[in-house]
C-alpha cells in the first residue's frame, strides 16, 4: 500500500503552503485519479509520492523498494518526455537508465517500444512514441507505483487512448498502482476507479 499521511509542503519558508494536510492511500494495482484546479498542488503531491521532494510534515510510506537497485518504488512520469531524456542518447541507452540489462531492453514490450526505435535518438520518433518510451523506462524499473502526471495532455485522442491502454495493461499484469494526475474528468472517469480532489486555499 502507498500511503501519504497528512502531507504539508512549501517550496520556501516564506511562501504559502502548497500542500496542506493531504492524505491518501493507493492499493497495489489500483488506479486512482488526482484532480484539482491549476496550482492546487497536484504535481507537488506527485513529486512527494515519488520521493523527489521531502514533506515538511507528514510522511509517505510505501512497501519495499523496487527490485532494481537505486530505483525508487514510485516512478514519476511527466507530460513532456523530451525534458526527462538526454537528447544525445539513443532510445536503447535511455531505456537502460532504468537499470535493465541489454537483453531486457531488447525484449521490451514491442507494443510500447517498437524495436526499430531502439537505435534512434529522441528527436527521431514522434511525441506520442517518445511518451511510450518514457512509460517503458519507468516500467523497466519494476516499480510498485507509477504517478502519471498529465502524461497524455499534449497527445491527440487516439494516441492518448493507446498510451493509457498500454500503461493500464502493464499495471494490471504486474499489479502496479497508478496515480493519474489530470485536468481531464473524462479521462479520469475512464481510467480510474476513484478520484481524489485537491483544492486551492482561499
Ligand atoms: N519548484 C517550485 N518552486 C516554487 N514554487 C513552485 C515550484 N513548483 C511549483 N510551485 C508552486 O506551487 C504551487 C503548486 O504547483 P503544482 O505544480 O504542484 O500545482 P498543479 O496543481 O500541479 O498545477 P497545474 O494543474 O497548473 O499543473 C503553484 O503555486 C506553483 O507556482
Amino acid at each position: 500500500m502507498l500511503t501519504a499521511e497528512d502531507l504539508w509542503y512549501r517550496y520556501d519558508r516564506r511562501s504559502p503552503w502548497v500542500v496542506r494536510g493531504t492524505s491518501l492511500s493507493v492499493a497495489p494495482g489500483e488506479v486512482v485519479g488526482l484532480r484539482g484546479p491549476s496550482g492546487s498542488g497536484k504535481s507537488t503531491v506527485g513529486r512527494l509520492l515519488a520521493g523527489l521532494l521531502t514533506p515538511d510534515r507528514g510522511e509517505v510510506r510505501v512497501g519495499p523498494r523496487a527490485d532494481r537497485s537505486g530505483a525508487h518504488p514510485v516512478q514519476l512520469v511527466l507530460q513532456h518526455p523530451e525534458r526527462a531524456m538526454n537528447p544525445h542518447w539513443r532510445i536503447r541507452d535511455i531505456l537502460a537508465e532504468s537499470g535493465a540489462d541489454r537483453t531486457e531492453v531488447d525484449s521490451v514490450d514491442g507494443n510500447l517500444v517498437r524495436p526499430e526505435w531502439l537505435d534512434r535518438f529522441p528527436h527521431e520518433i514522434s511525441g506520442g512514441e517518445l511518451q511510450r518510451v518514457n512509460l517503458a523506462r519507468a516500467l523497466l524499473t519494476r516499480p510498485r507505483y507509477i504517478v502519471a502526471d498529465e502524461i497524455s495532455t499534449s497527445l491527440d485522442a487516439v494516441t492518448q487512448a493507446r498510451s493509457w491502454h498500454l500503461l493500464l495493461n502493464h499495471a494490471r499484469t504486474d499489479t502496479i498502482g497508478v496515480i493519474a494526475i489530470s485536468h481531464d474528468n473524462d479521462l479520469l472517469a475512464a481510467v480510474a476507479t476513484r478520484t481524489i480532489d485537491l483544492h486551492t486555499a482561499s
